[in-house]
């Protein structure tokens, strides 16, 4: 996508350190990044498009907010503008087209999971609804000690459907995923930290500094052991022990080999 594609559907893409840091960031800071079905849409594109020199992605937000969560004003049926997809538009839809669409909009979160790169979610001010599913579509959070996140799909009598309810339960256990996804209630940075939610929380003008810290480390090893081990690691809580010991012994070999004869070092 071009940069005026991107800007159009809100989002912005920097490429740094040789093409190994991609940075997106929301930016509607206006509208406190509310997302929109184009965003997602754009956001899938731009996954799709990556570099493969790509070794990690940042997401963060401009302004005040990472993300206010779905923009509200697409979410009754007739309220947008003539031309601009709306999620109120899925009303009209029968059931299947309707999980296509929101299908679609899923690829905008779940590319983050790729292997091929760690992703990093840089989140101040408010994660909330789609935001907070932005966030933890991300292998790691680095937050703010003044966050917001908050899972407030169940206030608009919705469920959170766009790939969070995995790494949410993944991230803090089935009773407190409930406990927030069902009371919609904000957990703040060090309450983030506590259950798991975030690796870290710093004040909020430390929160660039804090995302360099983390991206200069997670470049310091061979790009391939750190997609070997995304692989591993993320689908081993769903595999029996025999099955990952298979998996760890094949990846290793990988290593053995591309490290040839001369070992480590
Ligand atoms: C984030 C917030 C706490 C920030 O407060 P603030 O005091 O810093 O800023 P503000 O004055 O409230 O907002 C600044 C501007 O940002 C706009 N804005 C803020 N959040 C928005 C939003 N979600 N949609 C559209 N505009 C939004 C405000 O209307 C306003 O626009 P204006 O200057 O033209 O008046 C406050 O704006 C707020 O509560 N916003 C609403 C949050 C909200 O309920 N979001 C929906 C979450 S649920 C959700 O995401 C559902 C989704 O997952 C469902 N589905 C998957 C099906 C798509």
């Amino acid at each position: 996508m071009s940069p005026d594609d991107l800007a159009r559907a809100g989002l912005r893409l920097d490429l740094d350190l040789d093409g190994a840091l991609a940075t997106v960031t929301l930016d509607r800071p206006e509208k406190r990044n509310a997302q929109t079905p184009t965003m997602w849409r754009a956001l899938a594109a731009l996954g799709a498009d990556l570099p493969g020199s790509v070794r990690v992605v940042v997401l963060r937000g401009a302004g005040a907010s990472f993300s206010a969560g779905l923009d509200r004003s697409l979410l009754l049926p007739g309220g947008a503008p003539d031309g601009v997809e709306a999620v109120g538009d899925l009303f009209a839809l029968d059931d299947a087209a309707m999980a296509a669409t929101i299908a679609d909009y899923q690829a905008g979160f779940t590319w983050l999971h790729d292997p091929r790169f760690v992703s990093v979610a840089a989140v101040h001010g408010h994660a909330i609804g789609a935001g907070f599913q932005l966030a933890l579509a991300c292998d790691l959070r680095v937050v703010t000690d003044d966050v917001g996140f908050s899972m407030k799909e169940s206030v608009l009598g919705l469920v959170p459907d766009l790939g969070g309810t995995k790494p949410l339960v993944e991230a803090v256990g089935y009773a407190r995923a409930l406990e927030l996804c069902a009371t919609a209630r904000t957990v703040q940075g060090p309450e983030a930290v506590a259950i798991g939610l975030a690796l870290r929380s710093v004040p909020a003008d430390a929160l660039d500094a804090a995302v360099q810290e983390l991206v200069a480390a997670l470049l310091g090893p061979a790009p391939e052991v750190v997609t070997e081990t995304k692989a591993l690691l993320q689908g081993a809580a769903g595999r029996e022990l025999a099955e990952q010991c298979r998996l760890e012994r094949e990846a290793q070999v990988r290593r053995f080999r591309a490290l040839g004869a001369g070992g480590p070092g």
